[in-house]
């Protein structure tokens, strides 16, 4: 996910997407099956637009799907919990992200596909380790149903925000608090995050 410096000054077409991006993209987004969408997150009575590209984890792309999140201000990390590689990927991920991302980069792993618990290979706390031993927050999703998607989103965009209107002597927004206390006011699988 990100947000370009330069597309926020460009003109925008219909859809909000500025024509910068779009032309940055177009000549090598489908060949290398990127996609990107825009998504307005309201923080505090404040609307944050997101623009979020999907590289699609192409391993073989890497070297030049990294051009593509040098500039990002976020990044989600999507393994799937049925899928033992995907899981594994994510560490290459997160040597390269090091490598490559600004170094203020706001991390999020994220184990997708909670609704199908009958193939699950990837158990929830390792995910939870994996996300302790990179000190980025952690959250069990599912595309499919919805689970913690608008909390993903919405940490992230909140965490975005604080930064970006934080006053010097502010408390800094503290983002494992915040998902934690959205899942305990929901309910909804402890561990860490
Ligand atoms: N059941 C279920 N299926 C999902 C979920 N999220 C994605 N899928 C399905 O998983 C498949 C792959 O989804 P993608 O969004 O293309 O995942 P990706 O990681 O970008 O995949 P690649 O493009 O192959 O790297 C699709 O058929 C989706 O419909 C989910 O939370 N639950």
């Amino acid at each position: 996910m990100s947000t370009k410096k330069a597309s926020l000054k460009d003109k925008e077409t219909k859809n909000g997407t500025s024509k910068y991006v779009l032309e940055r993209c177009a000549s090598v987004c489908e060949y290398f099956d990127i996609a990107f969408k825009n998504k307005v997150v309201t923080v505090d009575n404040v609307k944050v637009k997101l623009q979020i590209w999907d590289t699609a984890g192409q391993e073989r792309f890497r070297s030049v799907t990294h051009a593509y999140y040098r500039d990002a201000q976020a990044l989600l990390l999507l393994y799937d919990i049925t899928s033992k590689s995907s899981f594994d990927n994510i560490r290459a991920w997160l040597t390269e992200i090091h490598e490559y991302a600004q170094k203020d980069v706001v991390i999020m792993l994220l184990g997708n596909k909670t609704d199908m618990a009958g193939e699950r290979v990837i158990k929830r706390e390792e995910g939870e380790k994996l996300a302790k031993e990179y000190g980025v927050p952690f959250m069990e999703t599912s595309a499919k149903t919805g689970v913690n998607v608008e909390l993903a989103f919405l940490a992230v965009a909140k965490e975005l925000k604080h930064r970006a209107a934080q006053q010097p002597n502010e408390p800094k927004f503290q983002i494992h608090d915040y998902i934690a206390s959205e899942k305990q006011k929901s309910g909804c699988c402890g561990g860490y995050m």
